[in-house]
C-alpha cells in the first residue's frame, strides 16, 4: 500500500490531520448575534473545566457537594419488568417500544422459542434535550454531537461550537437564549444546569412534550435529605438563567434528571455529554444486560447484543461493567435506589465465586483462572489456595501483594497526575510502565485496575505514534474484554477495531484486516450496520481489501 493511502487510513481511523493544531473559526449567525458580542468575553469566561466531566463532577466544581447529583449514569440504561419493559403509564409517546413490543409478541407466535434475534435496534431515539460536556464543547459539535477536525465557534458566548452553520442554525432556537445568557453571566453554567435549561425551554415552546418528562421514576421520596438541599440550590443557578418551574416542581425535575439521564457516548463509548431520552429512560438495569445504548452523534440506539426470548424483559446497563460487583451494587443503590440482584451480582455473592475484576491471577502459567484477594481484616500473612481449574496449590505472601496493589495504585496516579499537568508525556508512561510492570504478574487480566491502566497507555502510546507498544497493551485488553464481556459487546469491538488500526500502523496489514473483520462483526451487532462508525471500518477493509488482492495478483 501507497504511504499516500496508508495516510489516508490513518487519518480516518485516528480522526487525524496533517494540518497540525486546527484552527478555531467563528462563525456569525445574524445581525442580532452578532452585535450581542462582547469584545471581553473571552477574558472573562472563568469556569475551569474538570478534568472529566460528569453530570456530578459538575456540580461538585461548580457548586456544592451532594453525592446524589452524581447521577450521570454511565451509559444508562433501562428495562422494567418483562414485557418490554415499559412500565409506566401509558399516555406517553412511547409508540416505538410498544410496536417493538408488539413485534417481539407477534414474531414470538411464529417462532415457539426465540423472539428477536441479536444486533436488531430495539429503539432509536432523538435527546428531548442534550449538551456537550464542558471539557468537550470545543472538541465536539453543540448541535450534532459530530468531531469533526474543524469546528467553528459561536461568536457571541465564544463557548459553543458546531461542525457547520447549518449545525448552528439547527441548534439555535435552543441556544438563542441560552447564548444570551452565557454572555451575561459572563460564565458557562455546567452542563447539568445547561441540559435542564434546555428542558424548560423546549417546555415553554411545546408543553405537552413535558408529559414525556413528568413521566420518568422520580423516586423522590428515596433521595436524602441533604441531595434536595442541593437540588433547592442548583435551582438558583436555574433561575439565572431561564424562567424556572415552582420550587417543589424544580426540585422534581432534579430528580428525574439524577435518575433518567445519560452519558451520551462518543465511538469509543467514552462519555462527552449529556442527554435526556424519554423512551429509553424507561428500561431497566441488569449487568448481564440483553441490549445495549449506543449512540451515532446524539441520536441512541438501543440493540440487542443477545437473543430476546418472548416475554424476556430489555435491559440495558446502567454502569460500567468492568467494575467490580460490590462497587456496582454500591453505586446502583447510591445513584437509582435499587439493589441489583442480577445473576452477575448473585453469581459474586458469594465466595466461591471470585470477580475477575478485583481479583489476582494464579500464578500457574497458561492458568487464566481469578484468585480471590487477601481480605485485609483476616490479617493472615499468607494466603494459600488450590486453583479450582489447574488443581494447584499457589500461595501468596499478603503484605507483599497489598504493597504491589498499593505502590500500583500510586505509580498510575503519579502518572495521571503528571498528565492532567501537563508535564513531560515520557514520565507519565514511565510511571504508568512501571504500575504495569507491578500488575501484570499479580493480578487478573480483567482486573479493573490492570484495565485502566493498560487503557491510558494505549492512548499514550498512540499519540506518540509508538505502534508497537500501543499494541500490545491493546491485545491484552481484548483478552480481559473477551474474559468479562459477551462475545458480541461492543467493547469487544472497539478493542478490535483499535488493535487492527494499529497493525496498519505497522504495515502488518493482513493481520491488521483479520482484526477489522472480527470488529465490523462485533461492530454490525451492537452498533448496526447503518451506524457511521461500522460504516468506516466497512469502508476501510473494502479498500485495504483490494489492495492486498491487487498485491497477490502482482506477485502470485
Ligand atoms: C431509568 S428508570 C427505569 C425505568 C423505571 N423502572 C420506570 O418505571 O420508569 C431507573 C429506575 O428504575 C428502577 N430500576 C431500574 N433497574 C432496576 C433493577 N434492575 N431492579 C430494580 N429496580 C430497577 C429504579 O427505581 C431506578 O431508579
Amino acid at each position: 500500500m501507497s504511504n499516500k493511502k496508508r495516510r489516508n487510513i490513518r487519518k480516518k481511523l485516528y480522526n487525524d490531520s496533517d494540518d497540525g493544531d486546527e484552527k478555531q473559526e467563528t462563525i456569525v449567525l445574524d445581525q442580532t448575534h452578532e452585535k450581542s458580542r462582547d469584545k471581553n468575553i473571552n477574558d472573562s469566561v472563568v469556569m475551569t473545566p474538570p478534568p472529566r466531566l460528569s453530570f456530578i463532577d459538575e456540580i461538585d466544581d461548580e457548586v456544592i457537594m451532594s453525592p446524589s447529583i452524581k447521577a450521570n449514569p454511565a451509559v444508562k440504561n433501562i428495562n422494567q419488568n418483562a414485557n418490554t419493559q415499559i412500565s409506566k403509564t401509558e399516555e406517553t409517546n412511547l409508540e416505538e417500544i410498544k410496536s417493538k413490543n408488539q413485534a417481539i409478541q407477534s414474531s414470538s407466535t411464529k417462532t415457539k422459542d426465540l423472539k428477536i434475534d441479536k444486533g436488531e435496534l430495539i429503539l432509536e431515539e432523538e435527546p428531548y434535550a442534550a449538551v456537550v460536556d464542558d471539557n468537550n464543547l470545543d472538541k465536539f459539535c453543540s448541535g450534532c454531537f459530530a468531531k469533526p477536525t474543524r469546528l467553528l465557534r459561536c461568536s457571541a458566548c465564544n463557548l459553543l461550537h458546531y461542525c457547520s452553520e447549518r449545525c448552528q442554525r439547527s441548534d439555535w432556537k435552543q441556544h438563542k437564549e441560552e447564548c444570551k445568557t452565557f454572555v451575561r453571566l459572563q460564565r458557562k453554567p455546567p452542563a447539568s444546569i445547561r441540559v435542564f435549561c434546555r428542558i424548560l425551554k423546549r417546555r415553554s415552546v411545546d408543553k405537552d412534550s413535558f408529559a414525556a418528562i413528568k413521566n420518568l421514576n422520580t423516586n423522590r421520596t428515596k433521595f436524602k435529605q441533604e441531595e434536595i438541599e442541593t437540588f433547592a440550590q442548583l435551582s438558583i443557578l436555574v433561575k439565572e438563567c431561564i424562567e424556572p418551574l415552582a420550587a417543589g416542581e424544580m426540585i422534581e425535575l432534579f430528580c428525574r434528571l439524577t435518575c433518567n439521564s445519560f452519558s451520551v457516548l462518543d465511538e469509543e463509548m467514552i462519555g462527552i455529554g449529556v442527554g435526556i431520552y424519554t423512551n429509553a429512560a424507561l428500561i431497566n438495569h441488569s449487568c448481564v444486560p440483553n441490549c445495549l445504548a449506543t449512540f451515532d452523534g446524539s441520536k441512541l440506539m438501543v440493540r440487542n447484543i443477545q437473543p430476546i426470548q418472548k416475554d424476556e424483559e430489555i435491559t440495558i446497563a446502567y454502569t460500567d461493567l468492568g467494575i467490580p460487583t460490590m462497587e456496582r451494587r454500591r453505586e446502583l443503590n447510591e445513584r437509582y435506589f435499587f439493589l441489583c440482584q442480577c445473576e452477575l451480582c448473585k453469581q459474586y455473592e458469594s465466595k466461591e465465586n471470585v470477580d475477575p475484576r478485583s481479583a489476582l491471577r494464579c500464578k500457574t502459567r497458561g492458568c487464566t483462572n481469578p484468585i480471590e484477594p487477601p481480605d485485609p481484616l483476616e490479617m493472615q500473612e499468607e494466603i494459600i489456595v488450590e486453583c479450582s481449574i489447574c488443581k494447584q496449590i499457589i500461595t501468596y505472601d499478603t503484605a507483599d501483594v497489598e504493597n504491589q496493589i498499593k505502590e500500583s495504585i500510586e505509580l498510575y496516579e503519579k502518572g495521571m497526575k503528571l498528565l492532567v499537568q501537563d508535564v513531560d508525556e515520557e514520565k507519565a508512561i514511565s510511571q504508568l510502565e512501571r504500575s504495569f510492570e507491578l500488575q501484570k504478574n499479580l493480578l487478573h487480566i480483567s482486573n479493573q485496575n490492570l484495565i485502566r491502566t493498560q487503557k491510558s497507555l494505549i492512548e499514550l502510546y498512540s499519540k506518540q505514534r509508538n505502534w508497537p507498544m500501543a499494541l500490545s497493551h491493546s491485545q491484552l485488553l481484548i483478552d480481559a474484554y473477551r474474559f468479562l464481556f459477551t462475545e458480541w459487546h461492543p467493547l469487544i469491538g472497539i478493542q478490535l477495531l483499535v488493535t487492527g488500526r494499529l497493525l496498519l500502523c505497522m504495515h502488518q496489514d493482513d493481520e491488521g484486516v483479520r482484526n477489522l473483520r472480527d470488529s465490523l462483526r462485533i461492530l454490525e451487532v451492537s452498533h448496526g450496520y447503518q451506524h457511521s462508525l461500522t460504516k468506516s471500518v466497512a469502508d476501510i477493509l473494502k479498500q485495504m481489501e483490494r489492495d492486498i488482492s491487487i498485491r497477490q495478483g502482482k506477485f502470485d
